[in-house]
């Protein structure tokens, strides 16, 4: 009698997740984190994939062919399709000078992510888009700055760079030989994917290449010391947020959603997530919370508690309720309208609340 084997689909972010613990062979890089995986085609139970390689035919070649096959298998591919292509001269220079790239960054400038360094990384995390998550990333980094902190911003949403928009920010990256300056704004200085688009049109990035830029973002970018670097990371547990996860595992979290009870259901699975990889929550922001009443009343329009519930559910707190407001342009202020709220605003002062209890949670 057949017997058929019951087997596991597997997703794309699986594979991936797979693939990231085969090193190239003389690259001592992940072929993943390298960018080498290429056409990757998931079926059934069957995955094919391209890789691209120093030299084909090698004997690493074949090592490594067999180190996917394995393990792919292993996690419950029936079949495993893989096809090599070489890499130009060009590619594999460049590649090597990425490969040694975290030590090149030490020798031009102290890199975020050295053992030394004391910047503190929060990842603003979120279930699903449109909870608010850039306004908390933009406006807590803003309130953090004004409490006379050094801080950074990169924006890794890369389905939605608000970032450079609400900050009121025009200019480009400068670009000085191998170093990248961030664009510095009232203080606080940034980085988004939104700088290499052209025209806001669609951008179509897998998820290596997506894990590349973010990686170039910490050692080619000269950020100089920052106590503070905020991540407005994609919504969901995606590709993005996982290399995050993987590159920065001191990086601490909030996690925002709205008081809607759905979306607070789907945000405890990007809280799940960051508990899973042990990372600290530092706790819930919840936006939208309210309607203010001229009267000082309010008006809980989304409904009320998936904040506090979601906080307890994650076993954290909730640090903040922001209510509905748009940040107010002042009469005296002729810069363009931006999503920052005022300092001396209601929404302003309750970010500055918010940074100020960020800054005792992550300081010892
Ligand atoms: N408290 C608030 N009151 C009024 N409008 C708000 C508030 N918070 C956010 N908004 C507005 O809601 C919209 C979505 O906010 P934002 O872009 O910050 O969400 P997001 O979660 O980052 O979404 P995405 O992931 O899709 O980029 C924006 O137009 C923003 O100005």
């Amino acid at each position: 009698m057949r017997v058929k084997r019951c087997v596991a689909v597997l997703t794309e972010e699986q594979v991936l997740n797979i693939l990231k613990k085969i090193k190239a062979p003389d690259l001592e890089q992940s072929i993943v984190d390298l960018g080498l995986v290429r056409d990757l085609k998931i079926q059934a139970d069957n995955v094919s994939l391209k890789i691209a390689v120093a030299q084909a035919g090698s004997q690493e070649q074949m090592q490594v062919q067999q180190e996917i096959v394995q393990a792919l298998k292993q996690a419950g591919a029936e079949t495993v399709g893989l096809r090599f292509e070489e890499l130009s001269e060009q590619d594999l220079a460049a590649l090597r000078g990425q490969g040694n790239g975290q030590n090149q960054g030490q020798n031009k400038f102290p890199s975020l992510l050295a053992p030394e360094s004391k910047t503190v990384f929060i990842a603003v995390t979120s279930g699903k888009g449109g909870v608010g998550k850039s306004t908390v990333t933009v406006n807590l980094a803003t309130a953090l700055q004004r409490l006379g902190k050094r801080v950074g911003v990169i924006d890794a949403d890369i389905y939605g760079f608000s970032v450079p928009d609400m900050m009121g920010i025009d200019e480009r990256p400068e670009v000085e030989g191998e170093v990248i300056h961030p664009v510095e704004k009232d203080g606080v200085k940034v980085m988004s994917m939104g700088f290499f688009v052209e025209d806001n049109s669609p951008v179509i990035w897998r998820g290596p290449m997506l894990g590349k830029m973010l990686k170039n973002f910490f050692t080619e970018v000269e950020w100089g010391e920052l106590d503070y670097l905020v991540l407005d990371l994609p919504p969901g547990t995606g590709d993005v947020a996982l290399d995050v996860h993987q590159m920065l595992p001191q990086s601490k979290e909030i996690i925002v959603t709205t008081p809607h009870t759905t979306a607070a259901f789907v945000a405890a699975r990007a809280g799940a997530m960051a508990l899973k990889t042990n990372h600290e929550i530092l706790g819930v922001v919840e936006n939208m919370s309210y309607y203010p009443l001229p009267d000082g009343s309010k008006d809980y329009i989304f409904g009320q508690g998936g904040g506090e519930k979601l906080a307890a559910n994650l076993k954290s707190e909730l640090i903040a309720q922001i209510p509905l407001g748009q940040p107010n342009k002042l009469e005296s202020d002729d810069r363009l309208l931006t999503g920052i709220y005022p300092a001396d605003s209601l929404i302003g002062g309750l970010y500055s609340s918010l940074a100020e209890t960020v800054v005792k949670k992550t300081t010892n």
